[in-house]
């Protein structure tokens, strides 16, 4: 009998979630930056293993916080920890163990996890044995802990045997075809949205938005359209740049990349808008689709 399940994977802005899931999938889907908080809502990437199908869940970091976009974020990743099969916790390896500390408050509903200290190409192998040593005063909260890097020597199977074992036997959710149930128009979203965070300095980023206007497929070509969205005019100026040198960057940036995930030429075409305050009310979430509930 196969497998499946729901695997959220949680932890701090910047603990490499992003990435560990598009290395597992082995295509870039998920956004990744340098930046904290680069993701906003849950997405899910499926990984096939051993016939078994894993349903992961990226989630927005977990961090403390006050604006209405910020809360919308934690608010994503703690209903991903509460309706799973199992959790990966992701911890750099050199983090102290507060953040462990308050996820374990926050996983109310007690849902076994998986620690995985990230990062270990970062330090030497005594360092991650004593971080090991230190996390062993949870080892009744925790299935298991896995030291793992993602650019040199952690295997797929090392982090996949293990979350097999958590999940429960089941018929597939989804086509095993498939890498992710994102649309692509959500994918251009937010590689738009990661260009933005690899080229536009300060917090500008935290503040924009993209909005896929238009998605053509002709035969030789696709043609997207794009707005990007800002809270002031000032920040339209540096998204364009001085003869509109930002916005070609970012346009560039973009394309390559999902000019790389689909195989096919790309054009695309970007307009900067200005939309007042929209991280701050509800209403201005709600009109670019982040569903607040609370
Ligand atoms: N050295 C090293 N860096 C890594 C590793 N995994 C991820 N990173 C880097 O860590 C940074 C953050 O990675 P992300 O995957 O965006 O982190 P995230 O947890 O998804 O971040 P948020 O979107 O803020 O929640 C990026 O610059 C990655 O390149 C790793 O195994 N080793």
């Amino acid at each position: 009998m196969t497998k499946c399940g729901y695997v959220s994977v949680v932890g701090r802005p910047n603990a490499g979630k992003s990435s560990l899931l598009n290395w597992l999938v082995g295509e870039k889907i998920a956004m990744v930056s340098h930046k904290a908080n680069a993701t906003r809502k849950r997405s899910n990437i499926i990984v096939m293993h051993n016939d078994n199908q894993i349903v992961f869940v990226d989630t927005p970091g977990l961090h403390e916080t006050e604006k209405l976009l910020n809360q919308f974020m934690l608010d994503e990743a703690l209903k991903a920890m509460g309706d799973c099969d199992v959790i990966l916790f992701l911890a750099p390896v050199t983090d102290k163990l507060t953040h462990y500390e308050s996820f374990l408050e926050k996983n109310k509903k007690d849902v076994k996890h998986i620690l995985l200290l990230t990062k270990i190409d970062n330090v030497s192998g005594e360092e991650v044995l004593q971080k090991i040593h230190e996390y062993e005063k949870y080892s009744d909260k925790y299935e298991a802990i896995i030291p793992i890097s993602i650019k040199k020597a952690t295997k797929h199977s090392d982090i996949l045997d293990e979350v097999v074992k958590y999940l429960p036997e089941h018929p597939y959710l989804f086509d095993p075809e498939i890498m992710t149930t994102e649309h692509l128009r959500d994918i251009f979203k937010e590689f738009i949205r990661e260009s933005i965070f690899e080229n536009i300095s300060d917090e500008i980023p935290y503040e924009t938005d993209v909005i896929v206007n238009k998605v053509e497929e002709k035969p030789n070509v696709d043609v997207i359209k794009a707005t990007i969205i800002v809270q002031k005019s000032t920040q339209k100026g540096m998204i364009i740049g001085k003869g509109a040198t930002a916005i070609k960057r970012i346009g560039k940036d973009a394309r390559t990349k999902i000019e790389k995930l689909t195989g096919r030429k790309c054009f695309l075409e970007l307009f900067v808008s200005i939309k007042k305050g929209w991280t701050k009310d509800k209403k201005g979430l709600k009109e670019l689709g982040y569903d607040v509930t609370f």
